[in-house]
């Protein structure tokens, strides 16, 4: 049992860190080696199991990041932007693994992070689910058959505590429309209509962002030309398709050497 890879869960008590803990416990294939969530958290000292409000476990919460990284192979992070930039430097001074599934980052927030990942396995996507990551291929072939005659919209629709947006995966799905089409999707991103905008410019990329009650995560790919529509969707309807991909990464990142790499490396689907 000891023998398995082990994996630190950061942001434990959030949506994802509760069912990144379930899901690598249940694995078979990995352990767990520490919880970490940020100084002040009311969880930081206590068991995670009665934190979980089941039984004790015997692994304490921390907020040492620093410590509990050197002890473990891999640390799963669906935090947020500024913590995952820190956790990268940390993961990269450890050697370690650092699976993010952080949303929101900035291209300076990834620079950061592609600097950490010359001593760290970096493995980064804003989607870790095998479906998703097959729509993004399907919307670079559906993009690339057809011609501007066809609008492009990414329609995703999100829980009402989601803080970012669009979403890391209406993102992903946006850049493979563009690299379908060949253009770069900075130049063609059409991200908040309101009020008078003026017809649809052609060649353009919209994205709409719908937030409400418990959505776990929906993503719809629309072409729309005159007389026929197209619409590719992917629907979660549980979080363990998010952990599964994670905890898949982490043990694909063991051994590996370091380097950013992707969702589509860990799948083969490059
Ligand atoms: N890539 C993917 O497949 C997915 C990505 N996400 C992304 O994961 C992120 C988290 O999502 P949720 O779990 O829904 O959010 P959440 O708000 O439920 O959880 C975030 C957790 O991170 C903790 N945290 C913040 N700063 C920290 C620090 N410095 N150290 C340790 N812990 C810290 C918070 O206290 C909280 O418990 C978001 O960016 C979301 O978009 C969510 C689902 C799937
Ligand atoms: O915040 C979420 O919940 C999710 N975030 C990711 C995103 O921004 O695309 C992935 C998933 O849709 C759930």
């Amino acid at each position: 049992m000891t023998d398995l890879p082990g994996i630190v869960v950061t942001g434990v008590s959030g949506r994802m860190g509760q069912m990144l803990v379930k899901t690598i416990r249940e694995s078979g294939r990995a352990r767990l080696c520490g919880a970490l969530e940020r100084p002040g958290h009311d969880w930081v000292g206590q068991d995670l199991g009665r934190a979980m409000g089941g039984a004790e476990s015997g692994v304490i919460v921390s907020d040492d990041a620093l410590e509990v990284l050197a002890t473990c192979d891999a640390v799963i992070d669906f935090t947020a932007p500024a913590a995952t930039v820190e956790f990268a430097a940390l993961a990269a001074q450890a050697r370690i693994v650092h699976v993010i599934g952080t949303t929101g980052m900035t291209e300076e927030d990834i620079a950061k992070v592609d600097a950490a990942a010359h001593h760290a396995t970096i493995v980064r996507a804003g989607n870790m689910s095998l479906g998703v990551n097959l729509l993004v291929q399907l919307t670079r072939k559906v993009a690339a058959a057809l011609d501007e005659d066809f609008d492009i919209e990414v329609i995703e629709a999100h829980h009402n505590q989601k803080v970012d947006a669009p979403s890391g995966t209406a993102l992903m799905l946006g850049q493979a429309a563009a690299e379908g089409r060949g253009v770069s999707l900075e130049d063609v991103s059409d991200r908040g209509r309101d009020g008078i905008t003026g017809a649809r410019k052609r060649g353009d990329i919209g994205f709409t962002a719908i937030r409400g009650g418990d959505i776990v995560g929906e993503h719809d790919v629309l072409f729309a030309a005159a007389g026929e529509r197209i619409v590719l969707r992917h629907m979660a309807t549980d979080r363990a398709i998010f952990a599964r991909g994670a905890v898949k990464a982490a043990l694909w990142g063991v051994g590996r050497g370091p380097g950013h790499f992707d969702m589509m490396d860990v799948l083969g689907l490059k």
